[in-house]
């Protein structure tokens, strides 16, 4: 095998990669023609400028690059290098230094004797790529990608809600810091009142109701009620200001990942659970919403008021003053953060034995018979109680480790008050300081533990948030394997809608291949069949077609366009699908056949449903077209569904249309009439229809027969019949003498006539 690094003209007239991408691609010698020109292309890699590079993409580089041919580099001592570190480490790739000299064709690479190609690499120009596995997500990247979601650039009325909403958190707090320095005043003016009635003059004027309101005190105490009126109404309006801000940003990254879902391949599709996967999101964007509401409501706003508090306490008390306070809350936090960590494992068993204990009495009531059958009604209540008393352990001990956090948080509370007052005492009597002065500061203190008090819960729920957000992010940074590079050329079908297999290669695990050098061609406009038994990769076919996964070497070509080169929307827009297990949506039946285009006006789905022979079945339905299909299509019989599936790909339109075993489950009458849609709808497409039951593509054009990943014989039905020694002619006899088909000649002898 060759390593080639493609020249940058090349790189810039056909794929127009942009400046700074490194295209590398694997060729293959199966073909063994000449050098450089006709190697199958094995592989591509395109590496720019601070890409990820996957474990996966670095495995499949390392594996090609180690298989690579050093004598044939050896001729070329000015080849490019490439240096592949471990998976932490950079790709360093040549880039406009040698452009000039050498990018002049395809160059091979040098290998060296490690698992890498290095020398000469500080000579070069580098581009330098991260590579890792996953991208390991930092607390930075998810504030970051936070910030996106609270200051996105691409909406104002979300930026004026976020400073509307700051705005009033700091009003609420300076309402809120406002309340104890009116009461100050009140006590104050009060005092001196006392003192000066103590000197023999009247209290309180209160000649008439008027005078009294305006007495001082009373107007400071009464502006006292409106501070602590206005300091709740600021912060009710910047819940409200802010809540659509939360909303907005919950909403757009679930449909950021539920759009990225779709985009990652098949292949993470196929290792994952769905219903872990909408966890993950459910989880990380509520994580989101409580960190921003946790940022928004609580920490900042009372980092603020700390720092309000003891700037007030050190400019007007004194430093000392200022020191205790944040003493206080020091201590106070170190406290609640270290006695929060030791006690969340008490909550994380309470959880569990909670989660036990239902599953034990839903799996014991689900057993309801078996239990009676077995008499162990008393062994079942036994096992439900040994749950139960797990949680009631861990109840009993998050119950009372509450008590000791809260004790301890009020004890350092109250200490910071009792000593804060002391100094407010001492001052006092020496002159420096007024009575109101010591209710100013108890207040100002006072009014600081009511946030702390929730710090704790805070903390924890915080920590699990972003424990959940770092999932959700570590899943929005994988990157998909398959995916289009920045400017590649959508797919054209004209004239020509053949499909071309050249030499293709494929395995899903190393040692069991899937394909081993298959090739064939499929002219414009033909019917051909893919038969085979179980196994022999007959659906893998589609998936490489549709580029669900890319084959190991070799080419596919769609009107003689490699599709690894082509635009994948435009690739699986040219190609209409009726899958073997056909799954609809739960929703009508329009909608589902509606599915296949929604540009497609409602008369052509009509047609659709026509051509598919389902429009007269649906009209004699109460509900016709608006009938719900049910979840997963679970109403409709097998027959239904696929004319349902065939409907929705004539809808799409496409050039090319595959049936993936479109009749596996039908009874034979059914058979017929969905081969008989299937003949209407293949008219003037290229079509390909996989089939395990040779009846069904006995009319093909023409048959390729697979066998071990390669094409055994190909040929139309008679011919292949004819052929007394051939796979088709075993296959044909083994499913007619085990009673696989009845009377299949006839059967579709018929279906022509009708
Ligand atoms: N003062 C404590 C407790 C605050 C509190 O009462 N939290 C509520 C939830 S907002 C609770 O139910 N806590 C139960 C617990 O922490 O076990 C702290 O700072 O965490």
């Amino acid at each position: 095998m060759l390593i080639f690094c493609l020249d940058s003209a090349f790189r810039n007239s056909v794929r127009r990669l942009p400046k700074n991408t490194l295209s590398i691609q694997f060729y293959s010698k199966c073909s063994k023609v000449s050098r450089y020109t006709s190697y199958n292309s094995r592989h591509h890699f395109h590496f720019k400028n601070g890409d990820h590079v996957t474990n996966t993409v670095l495995g499949n580089f390392r594996r090609y690059a180690s298989t690579y041919d050093s004598k044939d580099s050896k001729k070329d001592k000015n080849a490019p290098k490439i240096l592949v570190e471990n998976v932490k480490g950079t790709v360093l790739v040549p880039s406009h230094g040698l452009k000039t000299k050498v990018f002049k064709s395809f160059l091979p690479l040098r290998q060296s004797k490690r698992d890498c190609f290095h020398p000469g690499v500080s000579a070069l120009d580098r581009t330098s790529i991260t590579v890792g596995n996953e991208k390991d997500v930092t607390g930075k990247d998810m504030i970051k990608a936070m910030l996106t979601y609270i200051w996105p650039h691409d909406d104002k009325s979300i930026r004026n809600r976020v400073s509307v909403a700051v705005g009033l958190l700091v009003s609420a707090k300076l309402m809120n810091v406002a309340v104890p320095f009116l009461f100050k005043y009140a006590i104050d003016d009060l005092n001196s009142k006392v003192a000066t009635a103590n000197n023999g003059q009247a209290l309180l004027d209160f000649a008439t109701p008027a005078d009294a309101v305006l007495t001082t005190s009373v107007a400071l105490l009464i502006g006292y009620g409106i501070a602590r009126a206005s300091a709740a109404g600021f912060n009710e309006l910047r819940n409200a200001v802010f809540a659509k801000v939360a909303q907005n940003s919950i909403r757009r990254i679930s449909k950021n990942v539920f759009l990225h879902l779709h985009n990652l391949d098949l292949s993470f599709h196929l290792s994952r659970q769905t219903c872990a996967l909408s966890k993950v999101i459910d989880r990380g964007s509520r994580g989101i919403n409580f960190v921003l509401s946790a940022m928004v409501f609580n920490i900042v706003p009372t980092v603020f008021e700390l720092a309000l508090v003891s700037s007030i306490l050190g400019l007007k008390c004194g430093g000392e003053f200022a020191a205790v306070a944040l003493g206080c809350v020091g201590i106070y936090s170190a406290y609640t953060l270290s006695v929060t960590k030791w006690r969340t494992k008490f909550r994380v068993f309470m959880n569990k034995a909670e989660n036990e204990a239902g599953n034990k009495a839903i799996d014991s009531l689900i057993n309801y018979e078996t239990v009676k059958y077995f008499n162990n009604e008393l062994y079942e209540a036994k096992r439900y109680d040994e749950s139960l008393k797990k949680f009631e352990d861990a109840s009993l001990k998050t119950s009372t480790s509450l008590a000791m956090l809260n004790f301890g948080q009020n004890a350092i509370f109250s200490s910071a008050m009792a000593l804060i007052m002391v100094l407010a005492a001492r001052e006092i009597s020496q002159g420096n300081m007024t009575v109101g002065d010591l209710v100013m500061v108890n207040g100002l203190l006072f009014q600081l533990s009511v946030p702390l008090g929730f710090l704790g819960s805070v903390y924890r729920e915080v920590r699990q948030a972003l424990i959940d957000m770092k999932t959700m992010f570590t899943l929005m940074a994988k990157e998909p394997e398959i995916k289009d590079t920045p400017g590649v050329l959508p797919l054209v079908l004209k004239n020509d809608k053949s499909i071309e297999f050249r030499n293709v290669c494929f395995q899903y695990v190393d040692g069991k291949p899937i394909f081993n050098d298959l090739s064939f061609v499929i002219p414009s406009g033909k019917h051909f069949a893919i038969v085979g038994g179980s196994g022999t990769g007959k659906s893998s076919m589609i998936r490489l077609l549709y580029r669900f996964f890319e084959p190991d070497s070799g080419e596919i070509l769609i009107g003689g366009q490699d599709i690894s080169m082509v635009d994948l929307q435009s690739l699986r827009k040219s190609i209409a699908i009726v899958p073997q297990d056909t799954v609809l949506f739960h929703d009508t039946l329009f909608y589902n056949v509606h599915y296949g285009d929604f540009s497609k006006s409602e008369e052509e789905v009509y047609n659709a449903a026509v051509m598919a022979d389902l429009h007269d079945s649906v009209k004699s339905w109460p509900d016709g077209y608006k009938t719900q299909v049910g979840e997963r299509g679970l109403k409709l019989s097998g027959g239904e569904k696929q004319r349902v599936a065939i409907a929705r790909a004539i809808v799409k339109d496409s050039p090319i249309l595959i049936f993936d075993e479109a009749t596996s489950s039908l009874d034979s009458i059914t058979e017929q009439h969905i081969l008989n849609t299937v003949r209407r709808a293949t008219k003037g497409r290229t079509s390909i229809s996989i089939a395990h039951r040779l009846s069904t593509v006995m009319d093909a054009d023409e048959i390729l027969v697979l066998e071990n990943g390669k094409l055994r014989e190909r040929g139309t039905h008679d011919q292949l019949l004819n052929l007394p020694n051939s796979l088709y002619n075993h296959l044909w006899q083994l499913q007619h003498s085990v009673g696989l088909e009845e009377e299949p000649k006839r059967k579709v002898d018929s279906a022509k006539q009708g």
